[in-house]
């Protein structure tokens, strides 16, 4: 049974699919503090939050269980990313559920601007009936300026140009095709702060976005502008802004969030009759709400069954053609990995993954990731897993090799493992994936072997000598190992071969040693893959 614990208010209808399946215990705590979450966090499978939680390294640490972090919605601020990765745990969001809903809040905060709306409405419900205070502006044929053309940006230009607006977007990553097709023009951050009657800014929060509109950014702008944030608090700095209202430079502002959240009853901005907040209502809709938790909900279902998850945030991206074909061969890659680290004595230094065959057309970064977690799980057990299986590798001064050919000496896809030792010995395990007949171990080091990947193996190295299969029978015999099949590889007749059995259960120790005492027998090592 897992344990999935929800400590923010997220929509029950999205988690309708947890609470549902019968491998899952959802417990709703919220409004927890970071010590109360820090002791009970050793308890769950998976943590759901949305932005009120803010979790912390100290709490990825306590989470000796977690799989799992989910937050629904889009920005993941409020976790501690670096944190988890080194904990091995798996950060998932949910960036398109919220898109809409956003888009749709902002264009709400820019006509409010643009028409007074909250001040009239405050003066009207107030007895007063003020028509002169209040004249606006209209929407049509202005310039607005999107800093940020992703999910949310890309939408809001596209509903100002039904407005009749001519719309000037910057984004790192927006080319001059995309801009065309969305009939945006491509332009600088000074080209929207000197030519834009409106600005909206949807970018996260990034140490290069941080202040990205401040003094000297005021100083060049177009007298009069209006600003939107509906992104993150601090994109604008808003103490500059302030003064750039008083300065007459900017004529107001529409902010859904802050620097620092929720703000002091003393912040200007809730003093300022030129600016108009929302308390971080942009994802606020009962469908965003539904649309978040059902996607944090799925994904964070199949991470704990173990199954293809999508939208990790501490993992790269993978594209969903590129990972059904990489799926079949994570079992055979974290086996081959295991297999190699288990018959090596020796500190490993370098590990080299050889893919060849189909396997070099795809971006394999996802399946060395299993490979590594196999090599690493002998010395680490349930520390490694694929989120940190590089990061472990990487703070061990491992020097990790991976190569990609074509040729496949016969097979269509062989992913082969090389581990080198600090001594320079080296160990090296091939396999493949044979249509139809499932995963195979096709060579260990110099010796070509068809041994399925699975249960408790005997590995000996001897020399190719008349009776040593017959003795190696008898003492298994004698010990009540029981065979279930054996292979034996050479090079020449009588020089140096290996033997690999599978048996039925657990070798014990002194099966070994009565193993390497027999004549011509030179070593004799346990891998046990499950
Ligand atoms: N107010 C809310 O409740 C609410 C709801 C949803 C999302 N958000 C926030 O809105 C923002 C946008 O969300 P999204 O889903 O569109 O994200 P997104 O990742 O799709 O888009 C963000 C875009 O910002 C761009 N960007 C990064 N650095 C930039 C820079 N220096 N200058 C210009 N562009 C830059 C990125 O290239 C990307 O295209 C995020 O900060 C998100 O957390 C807020
Ligand atoms: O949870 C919320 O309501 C805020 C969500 C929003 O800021 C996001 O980044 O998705």
């Amino acid at each position: 049974m897992f344990k999935v614990l929800v400590s923010d208010p997220i929509s029950d209808l999205g988690i309708q699919q947890l609470v549902e399946a019968n491998d899952i215990e959802v417990d709703k705590k919220t409004g927890l503090s970071e010590d109360e979450l820090v002791a009970i966090i050793g308890d769950y499978d998976a943590l759901l939050v949305r932005s009120q939680t803010t979790v912390t390294a100290r709490i990825m640490q306590a989470a000796t269980k977690l799989k799992v972090v989910g937050r629904a919605g889009v920005g993941v601020d409020n976790i501690d990313l670096e944190a988890a990765t080194q904990s091995g745990i798996i950060v998932i969001n949910a960036p398109d559920g919220n898109t809409i809903t956003t888009c749709e809040h902002t264009f709400a905060m820019m006509m409010a601007l643009a028409r007074h709306i909250p001040q009239a409405y405050a003066k009207t419900i107030g007895g007063t009936w003020d028509r002169k205070s209040f004249l606006g502006v209209e929407l049509r044929n202005k310039t607005l300026g999107v800093l940020g053309m992703g999910r949310i940006g890309s939408e809001v230009a596209k509903r100002a140009k039904a407005f009749g607006m001519d719309i000037l977007g910057y984004d790192p990553f927006l080319t001059q095709e995309r801009a065309e097709k969305m009939g945006v023009k491509l332009a600088s951050v000074d080209d929207i702060l000197q030519h834009a009657d409106f600005m909206t800014v949807h970018t996260p929060l990034t140490p290069e976005t941080k202040h990205m509109i401040s003094t000297p950014q005021f100083a060049i702008m177009k007298k009069g502008m209006r600003i939107v944030n509906c992104a993150r608090g601090g994109v604008v700095d808003e103490l500059a802004l302030v003064e750039a209202i008083e300065a007459g430079i900017v004529a107001g502002a529409a902010f859904d969030v802050f620097e620092s959240e929720p703000p002091q009853a003393d912040h200007p901005f809730l003093h300022n009759p030129h600016i108009i907040v929302t308390p971080h209502l942009g994802a606020s809709t009962v469908e965003a709400q539904e649309n978040v938790a059902i996607d944090v909900s799925e994904q964070v279902l199949h991470i704990l069954r173990d199954e293809p998850f999508k939208n990790a945030v501490n993992m790269p991206p993978v594209a969903a053609s590129v990972m059904n074909k990489l799926q079949p061969y994570f079992g055979l890659g974290e086996k081959l990995g295991s297999f190699a680290a288990q018959i090596s004595a020796q500190a490993i230094q370098e590990i080299r993954i050889d893919y060849a065959g189909e396997l070099s057309e795809v971006d394999t970064q996802p399946l060395t990731r299993y490979i590594l977690k196999g090599i690493l799980s002998r010395h680490l057990g349930s520390e490694a897993n694929i989120v940190n299986s590089l990061h472990l590798a990487k703070v061990r001064d491992l020097n990790v090799i991976v190569t990609s050919a074509p040729s496949t000496r016969g097979f269509t896809n062989l992913i082969t493992v090389t581990l080198t030792a600090q001594d320079g010995s080296t160990q090296q395990v091939a396999g493949t994936l044979l249509s139809g007949y499932g995963e195979r171990i096709v060579r260990i080091n110099d010796y070509s072997v068809d041994v399925l990947p699975a249960g408790h193996q005997i590995l000996v190295s001897h020399t190719d000598k008349p009776g040593i299969i017959g003795n190696v029978g008898s003492l298994l015999g004698q010990k009540n190992v029981n065979i279930a099949s054996m292979q034996v590889g050479r090079k020449i007749e009588g020089g140096e071969a290996i033997m690999i059995l599978t048996v039925d259960k657990d070798v014990p120790k002194d099966v070994l040693v009565g193993l390497v005492e027999l004549p011509n027998l030179n070593t004799a090592k346990v891998v046990v893959l499950v």
